[in-house]
């Protein structure tokens, strides 16, 4: 496997992904309807656009603040401090990077700073920051963003997956085991001092799909920026305005939160859901004066968990490395 699809359509990008967002939005699920009918909304938007915010998903609201007051705390340090408490683990995947981040669809690094945390045994033995209630509050939203991951991968399985065992995607994502892949990746994307001096091309995330199988972004309001691409299979019907052809804005929704469909799902649900490009768009004059904020957890199947899809089946654990291989072969 020495390249993946998947990164050829990052790759192809280059020439065209450079649009400008239109004014749309996407689908907003409201969790506490039916479970039938939230299967079903899920569904419609993972399939046609691949993102879609959830409200009244039942995470204290106080509970994303605390964690993205530790995130705060972290980044507001010397970038020698940030390194030393969480040095960048390759093996691990986890730790701190600065502008390190390289995306094939660039061939340049993102404009941003992050600390990854993977909830796999012994993955932050050495990295957690020595911060007041930090290693407390990163642990809390890991354990509500999974569970609630579990939540929608269940409600939609029988739907998008109806060839696996019920419980399947769920019993794939465990947390802290020896073969966990789920991680919290807290980001911050710096005010920029000068917008008009970088070089066109750069992005504060260039164009990409995620790997994992569903992605939990956390945003904060007034800061925007992510934007997901135009979608061949995107119905007006759906009420969101991605037929329309441009890149669609994916902004902060009061109480809500982000989800979006990563490339294992894809392929587990033998393409029915939709992994779609994404990417966060260089500030405005005014925007470039503050930082952005984000926080993602991306729910990935364990190492050991078995993607099996029409195509071919393989490892989560395979597949990841086939991502990290495909993504640096040149
Ligand atoms: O920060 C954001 O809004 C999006 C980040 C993202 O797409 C990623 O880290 O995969
Ligand atoms: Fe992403």
């Amino acid at each position: 496997m020495d390249s993946l699809a998947e990164v050829e359509v990052e790759r192809t990008l280059k020439s065209t992904g450079q649009g400008e967002a239109g004014s749309g939005s996407v689908p907003v699920i409201d969790m506490n309807a039916a479970d039938d009918l939230i299967a079903e909304g899920i569904m419609r938007a993972a399939s046609e656009v691949g993102f879609f915010t959830l409200v009244n998903h039942g995470i204290d609201s106080a509970e994303i603040e605390r964690a993205f007051g530790a995130s705060m705390r972290f980044f507001a340090q010397p970038k020698e401090v940030k390194e030393a408490q969480a040095p960048w683990q390759r093996d691990k995947n986890s730790g701190y990077e600065h502008f390190a981040q390289v995306r094939p669809s660039t061939g340049l690094a993102d404009q941003k700073e992050s600390l990854q945390i993977t909830a796999r045994e012994g993955a932050m033995a050495s990295g957690w920051p020595p911060l007041d209630g930090f290693e407390a509050a990163a642990t809390a939203l890991l354990a509500r963003a999974h569970a609630l991951a579990l939540r929608v991968l269940s409600l939609i399985e029988p739907l998008a997956c109806p060839h696996v065992p019920a419980g399947t995607l769920a019993r794939a994502h465990t947390m802290w085991g020896a073969n966990g892949q789920c991680t919290l990746r807290m980001i911050h994307y710096p005010p920029i001092d000068a917008p008009e001096s970088v070089p066109a091309g750069h992005w504060r995330a260039g164009p990409h799909t995620d790997w994992c199988c569903v992605t939990l972004l956390f945003q904060r309001l007034g800061e925007a920026g992510l934007e997901c691409a135009p979608n061949p299979r995107a119905q007006t019907a759906t009420g969101c305005a991605a037929g329309g052809g441009g890149w669609l804005r994916v902004d902060p929704v009061p109480g809500g939160i982000c989800v979006n469909i990563g490339d294992m799902l894809m392929r587990w649900s033998n393409q029915t859901l939709l992994s779609n490009l994404h990417r966060v768009r260089m500030p405005t004059a005014d925007e470039a004066k503050r930082s952005r904020y984000s926080i993602a957890f991306f729910a990935q199947a364990d190492k050991d968990a078995l993607i099996q899809s029409d195509e071919h089946n393989m490892t989560a654990g395979e597949y990841i490395l086939g991502r990290i291989r495909s993504n640096f072969a040149q």
